[in-house]
């Protein structure tokens, strides 16, 4: 089993439930099981702001998965819950990006781990040290809580409405 830690976000109503039905079709994969997941926060769009906030949150994923085939298999959920791709970095009903697959380091023309932006993300590495904290990404010196710590919580808040069981 690898221990895999996956980014969530959505920010097209309803945004819960795309997050939900997302984790919902993770844990149905084949070889695959959703293990622990961090709070739901709400934060500002990063990188292009004019948008609405999205909620964000991480799951820590058991799978015998290769990365390339999870990767296929995560956009075939996006597109399942109507992700369209109108630019980058722009507004979608869910996006489901691989964090960190173990300690693997992956550059291919389609696959980039540790996710290339998440050091400069506080909406994943805030979540991610709610589930991990002294964990080391690879190609980094210091554990994830520090990290987060570093990056703040700036436009970043805990989600209050409904929880998900
Ligand atoms: N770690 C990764 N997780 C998900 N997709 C990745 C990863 N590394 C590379 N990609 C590639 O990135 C491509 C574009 O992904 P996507 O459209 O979700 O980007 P984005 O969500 O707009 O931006 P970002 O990747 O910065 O969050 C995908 O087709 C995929 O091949
Ligand atoms: N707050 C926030 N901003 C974003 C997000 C996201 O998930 N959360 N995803 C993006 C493209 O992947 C671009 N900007």
């Amino acid at each position: 089993m690898q221990l895999v830690y996956l980014g969530l976000g959505s920010n097209i109503e309803d945004r819960l439930c795309y997050i939900r039905s997302a984790i919902q079709k993770i844990d149905n994969l084949p070889h695959t099981r959703v293990v622990e997941m961090a709070p739901i926060y709400v934060s500002e769009p990063w990188g292009v702001k004019e948008q609405t906030d999205f909620l964000n949150t991480v799951i820590a994923v058991e799978t015998t998965i290769t990365p390339e085939e999870l990767l296929c298999l995560l956009q075939d959920i996006e597109k399942m819950l109507g992700r369209i791709k109108e630019y980058h970095w722009g507004p979608r009903t869910i996006d489901i990006d691989i964090l960190l697959y173990e300690d693997c380091i992956i550059d291919t023309d389609v696959l980039v781990v540790p996710h290339p932006h998440m050091l400069e993300r506080n909406f994943v590495l805030v979540p991610l040290s709610v589930l991990n904290p002294s964990k080391v990404i690879p190609g980094c010196r210091e554990p994830i809580n520090i990290l987060a710590q570093r990056c703040g919580n700036v436009g970043l808040y805990e989600w209050e409405g409904d929880k998900i069981d």
